[in-house]
C-alpha cells in the first residue's frame, strides 16, 4: 500500500475538493491511500485584511506549497483561481480537474438578479473584479467588503448585514448550497476570474511516481480552458492583483476566450473575445491580451499599480 500525504487549507470548501482528489484516487488505484493533512495558510489566518489585498499572490498557498517543497506532503490539493501563475521552482500542476459552474453566483434576499436590486442596495464582495464589473454595470449599488469562508458570508447575508452577496457558484455547489443561488451571471458580460471552478492537483516537478498516479485525474478540456485564461492574465498582470476577468471554453478542435478589464470605480474598461484552435491555449490567450492592451487595457491596470 503507497500511503499519500495531501495537503489542503481546512476550509470546508477545501476539504471537499480534498476528500474529491482522495476518492477519485481511491477509485482509480486500489493500493493508494491518501492521507489528508490540513495545513493553515496566511489567507486563513488574516480575516482582519480585505482579501482583495492577499489573493492573487500566494496568500492561500504559500505554506502548502512550502510543505510540498521540503517533503511532509506528497501532493497539494489547490482551487486553480488562487495558485499564482508564475510556478514555484520545483513544483507543477500535475493534474487539472473537471470544472464545476465557472460563473459567479448572486445570492440575494430579495429578488433574484441584479436588476432586481434596488437602488443603494448593498452587495457583497472583497473580489477587485466583482467590485468593478457591478460598478462599471450597476452603480445603484453599493458594495461592502466581506470576508470569510462561503458558510461565514452567507451567515453575514442571513443576520441581514448586506443586502446580496457575490461568490462563485463552484463553492456553493460542491457544499450543496446552490439552492441559495438567486441567479448564475452571464459569464459573457460578468466574466469570471481566470479558473475559477477549477481544482488543480500541484506536486513536485521530479516526483515521476506521483506524477503518473495523478495522471488519470486530468480533465483535457479544462486544462486547455484555464491554460488560455492563466496565460491571459499573466500577460496582464504584472504581479498585482486585478479587476479582471478570463473565461475559456472548448468545443471540440476550437477554443473560444472572452475577457474584460475594468478600472476599479468601474468608469472605464475593455472587453473582448477571441476563438482559436484548442491545441494552442497560450496562444489565443497572448492574443486577447495583446489585443485589448492595444485599447487600453495596460492603461487601465496601470492605475491601480502603487508608482
Ligand atoms: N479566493 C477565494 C476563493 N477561491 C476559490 C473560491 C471558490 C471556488 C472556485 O472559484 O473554484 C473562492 C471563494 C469565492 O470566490 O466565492
Amino acid at each position: 500500500m503507497t500511503v499519500l500525504r495531501l495537503g489542503t487549507r481546512g476550509s470546508r470548501l477545501a476539504l471537499w475538493q480534498a476528500h474529491w482528489v482522495q476518492r477519485l484516487l481511491a477509485s482509480v488505484h486500489r493500493d493508494v491511500r491518501v492521507e489528508i493533512v490540513p495545513i493553515e495558510t496566511d489567507g486563513d489566518r488574516r480575516t482582519e485584511a480585505a482579501l482583495s489585498t492577499l489573493s492573487g499572490s500566494a496568500f492561500f498557498t504559500k505554506e502548502i506549497e512550502g510543505a510540498l517543497l521540503e517533503g511532509s506532503i506528497d501532493l497539494a490539493v489547490h482551487s486553480l483561481k488562487d495558485v499564482a501563475t508564475e510556478a514555484p521552482e520545483g513544483l507543477i500542476l500535475g493534474a487539472v480537474l473537471e470544472r464545476a459552474d465557472p460563473r459567479d453566483a448572486l445570492v440575494a434576499r430579495d429578488g433574484h438578479g441584479l436588476a432586481d436590486l434596488g437602488e443603494g442596495a448593498r452587495v457583497g464582495t472583497s473580489s477587485l473584479r466583482r467590485k468593478a464589473f457591478l460598478r462599471a454595470d450597476h452603480p445603484g449599488l453599493v458594495t461592502r467588503d466581506v470576508r470569510g469562508n462561503v458558510p461565514t458570508r452567507l451567515g453575514i447575508l442571513d443576520r441581514g448585514d448586506t443586502d446580496a452577496l457575490l461568490l462563485a457558484c463552484a463553492g456553493l455547489d460542491r457544499l450543496e448550497l446552490g439552492a441559495r443561488i438567486t441567479s448564475r451571471l452571464d459569464p459573457e458580460r460578468f466574466v469570471p476570474a481566470p479558473a475559477q471552478g477549477a481544482v488543480a492537483v500541484q506536486i513536485r516537478a521530479d516526483d515521476a511516481a506521483v506524477r503518473s498516479r495523478i495522471a488519470p485525474l486530468e480533465h483535457g478540456p479544462t486544462r486547455r480552458a484555464v491554460d488560455a485564461e492563466r496565460t491571459f492574465l499573466n500577460v496582464l498582470e504584472g504581479g498585482c492583483q486585478v479587476p479582471l476577468g478570463a473565461f475559456a471554453q472548448v468545443e471540440g478542435d476550437s477554443m473560444r476566450l472572452v475577457a474584460r478589464v475594468a478600472s476599479l470605480d468601474g468608469g472605464r474598461g475593455v472587453r473582448g473575445a477571441l476563438s482559436g484552435p484548442s491545441d494552442d491555449p497560450d496562444a489565443l490567450g497572448r492574443t486577447l491580451a495583446r489585443r485589448l492592451i492595444d485599447e487600453g487595457a495596460a492603461d487601465i491596470l496601470a492605475e491601480l499599480r502603487p508608482s
